[in-house]
């Protein structure tokens, strides 16, 4: 379970320069919530999701995993509890690594202190059946580099290194949104199978309006800072891409000129 209760972010506070990226949020996902984010650029989703892992401190507010209050714990202490894939496939991986010593380092978060990132027999047969789940036929590179992976590859791979230690939040920063089309459904398809096979409590922020649609149990948009609308159940699954600018330019009291206003 992820909480935000009243978090604030500013940047550059009490400057010229003065922007609130994150204005009063507040936010509960229960265990195994699929939450998609969409809002323009610029409304906070990223900070949202900087402020949940540690990289950003909030001026107020507090965060809380499971219960437990973050606010004070680094980004590596949070890290045991929390998976991220990001926009750039680069970022998840080390490139010079094989597959197995990538998965390897995964497989050390959230484990106790004092154990080592060496690849067992033990660990090689769990890695063969975790990357074969993929699909993509990794499962036989275990030795291959990280860096020969095609970048739809290397997502696949980060993703599964974010979720096979069951994190109780996964973070999906644009993940598939530097990926061709082909690549980018396939990691789609993947990412829906692993959180929900998984029950994974996931924020996936995205500008593709379809796929926030289709992808999880509830749709968050953000604007300026705030949520300015949380759709769940029945009235997610009846929502259209129509439907859903309509309520953005209503609530916006605006009426849209097209819909890369939301789609950035
Ligand atoms: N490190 C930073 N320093 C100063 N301002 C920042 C910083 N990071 C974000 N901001 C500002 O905070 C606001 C929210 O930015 P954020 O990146 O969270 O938006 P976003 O919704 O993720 O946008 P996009 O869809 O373009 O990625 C923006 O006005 C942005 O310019």
């Amino acid at each position: 379970m992820l909480t935000l209760s009243n978090v604030t972010k500013i940047f550059y506070p009490y400057s010229a320069d003065e922007k609130i990226a994150l204005s009063n949020v507040s936010l509960t996902l229960k265990e195994g919530d699929f939450v998609t984010v969409i809002g323009s650029n610029g409304a906070g989703k990223s900070t949202l999701m900087n402020v949940v892992s540690g990289v950003l401190a909030q001026e107020r507010g507090d965060v809380s995993i499971d219960g437990t209050i973050v606010n004070g714990m680094s980004e590596h202490e949070r890290s045991r509890w929390i998976g991220r894939v990001f926009q750039d496939p680069m970022a998840g991986t080390a490139p010079h690594m094989t597959i197995e010593e990538n998965l390897a380092l995964a497989h050390l978060r959230g484990a106790s202190r004092g154990l080592r990132a060496g690849v067992t027999k033990e660990k090689r047969t769990m890695f063969v059946e975790q990357l074969r789940s993929l699909g993509l036929g990794l499962d036989s590179r275990l030795t291959a580099r990280v860096g020969l992976l095609s970048g739809g590859e290397r997502q696949a791979l980060s993703l599964l290194m974010a979720t096979f230690t069951q994190p109780k939040v996964l973070l999906l920063d644009e993940h598939t949104a530097a990926l061709d089309p082909s690549r980018a459904a396939l990691v789609t398809e993947l990412t829906d199978k692993i959180v929900n096979e998984n029950r994974l409590t996931t924020l996936m922020i995205t500008h593709n309006m379809e796929q926030a649609i289709r992808l999880g149990n509830r749709l968050i948009m953000m604007d300026k800072g705030k949520i300015i609308l949380d759709i769940g159940g029945e009235e997610k699954r009846a929502l259209t891409v129509e439907s859903l600018l309509d309520r953005f330019a209503a609530i916006r009291g605006e009426k849209l000129a097209d819909e890369r206003l939301v789609l950035g």
